[in-house]
């Protein structure tokens, strides 16, 4: 019989890559080179070689302070911040490969509809049918103040938001027919306008007339993904998301989340194979077992220097200054957010100490089930993929260029002798290819 396969994809940010010599020897000059892009050029070369579905771009748009009331913890580091748009890269990834597809990160809290349909819709174009989005809805009061609010929207409300802006966005790529350029020089008609429709849209939270002035891009619709992990985030994403990023760490909670995203796609009448859930991963690999257990022992004992950056991640996202605490204390109880919610509720249960949390939340992907020789991980990933049912891992942890080889030129090869991943792109767009099994 054959072995089930499975989707890989990575988590990638346009930010400085791991730079410090403290934490990687081999950081070199990065730290000074990447805001050209180039790094991530090279890195996306790497995973369309290793015929990775998708690099995801993630975004935000502030410089934190929650942690000691001051910019200084986020910028020492540059942890959270300095970041770039992604959007503009795509362009320059896809120029730089050949099938591998990308998702983009916008926010339905700060994005009118229109701009982001068009954008998107271009960014499938120049791509040639290898864009996505990735849904979010931003985390922060800090963001918000950026953007004409002095607070951000309470969280089920940046739902219901983004429900219907997806809606828009949706109905707007829709408003040509797909079949709506001719380009007929015989008769000199370039665009059949009985093909093109206004949306007329008048909802709770927007007016948008239409239609949208670019041409049906080649996926028509690009991809759509999403990372809601509370209740109301999962039941937005069974609703629209094609890609499910799901920091889950337990075989278990694989298992619950998998089955409680299939149970509401269905209650929105979509079939459970048109959302492929990806969960966070972080494989530990060695050229020997007991060389893997070093390295993942070392990741129990971070430094200080990784221990404040665990603790500015933890209050950027909630916005909670978790450099108030004691690190030998349990967190106190209680503590709310308007930001992650799940992440916050999920803190609780990392351990019994502030810094265990802290330390926990280095390795918030499934890592314990994963550490060993490529072969060994890959066997073990396969048997995961099993028991879960699918579909797929994101490769989740901080960026390095031997950390990018490791995967791709050491473990991505033993899946694939395998049967595990693909070895060849089948299609020439994302979707396709992310629908192929
Ligand atoms: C892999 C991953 C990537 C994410 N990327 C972003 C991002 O780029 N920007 C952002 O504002 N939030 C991002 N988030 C946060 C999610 O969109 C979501 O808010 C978070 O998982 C908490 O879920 P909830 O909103 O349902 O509480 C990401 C989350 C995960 C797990």
């Amino acid at each position: 019989m054959p072995v089930k396969k499975f989707h890989l994809g990575w988590f990638a940010q346009y930010r400085v890559p791991v730079w410090y010599r403290g934490s990687d020897p081999w950081a070199g000059n990065v730290g000074r080179q990447w805001q050209d892009g180039t790094f991530l050029i090279d890195m996306a070369r790497i995973l369309d070689r290793a015929c990775f579905d998708f690099m995801i771009l993630e975004d935000s748009s502030k410089v934190p302070d929650a942690m000691g009331g001051s910019f200084e913890a986020d910028l020492r580091q540059g942890r959270f911040a300095p970041k770039h748009d992604p959007i503009p890269l795509v362009p320059l990834l896809a120029q730089a490969t050949k099938n591998i597809g990308f998702l983009a990160t916008m926010s339905t809290t700060f994005y009118p509809p229109y701009i982001l349909a068009r954008l998107m819709s271009t960014l499938d174009h120049v791509t040639h049918g290898r864009a996505g989005w990735n849904i979010v809805t931003s985390s922060g009061d800090a963001a918000a103040q950026n953007f004409n609010l002095d607070r951000l929207f309470e969280h089920d409300l940046r739902y219901d938001i983004a429900d219907e802006f997806t809606e828009v966005v949706t109905d707007l790529w829709k408003s040509w027919e797909p079949d709506a350029l001719v380009a007929d020089q015989a008769s000199g008609t370039y665009v059949d306008h009985t093909k093109v429709h206004e949306i007329n849209h008048r909802g709770e939270f927007f007016k948008v007339k239409g239609p949208l002035n670019t041409l049906p891009s080649p996926q028509h619709i690009p991809v759509l993904s999403q990372a809601g992990a509370s209740s109301r985030g999962m039941e937005f994403a069974a609703r629209h998301a094609e890609v499910i990023l799901a920091p889950v760490t337990t075989i278990a909670g694989m298992k619950a989340f998998r089955d409680s995203i299939h149970e509401r796609m269905t209650a929105y009448g979509r079939a459970p194979e048109q959302c492929k859930i990806m969960y966070l991963v972080e494989p530990i690999l060695g050229v020997s077992e007991a060389d893997a257990r070093e390295r993942r022992e070392a990741r129990d004992h971070p430094s200080d220097y990784e221990l404040e950056d665990s603790l500015d991640i933890m209050s950027a996202h909630s916005e909670i200054d978790f450099s108030k605490f004691d690190l030998d204390a349990p967190l106190p109880p209680g503590l709310t957010t308007n930001g992650h919610q799940s992440g916050l509720a999920g803190y609780y249960q990392m351990g019994s100490t502030v810094r265990e949390i802290a330390t926990k939340h280095l390795q918030r992907a499934i890592v314990e089930e994963l550490v060993g020789t490529p072969q060994t991980v890959a066997t073990r990933m396969g048997e995961i993929i099993d028991e879960v049912g699918g579909d797929g891992f994101l490769i989740a942890q901080a960026m390095t260029r031997t950390y990018i080889t490791e995967i791709a030129d050491g473990l991505v090869p033993a899946l694939q002798e395998q049967g595990r991943v693909r070895t060849r792109y089948s299609y020439e767009h994302f979707r396709d290819n992310l629908m192929e099994f």
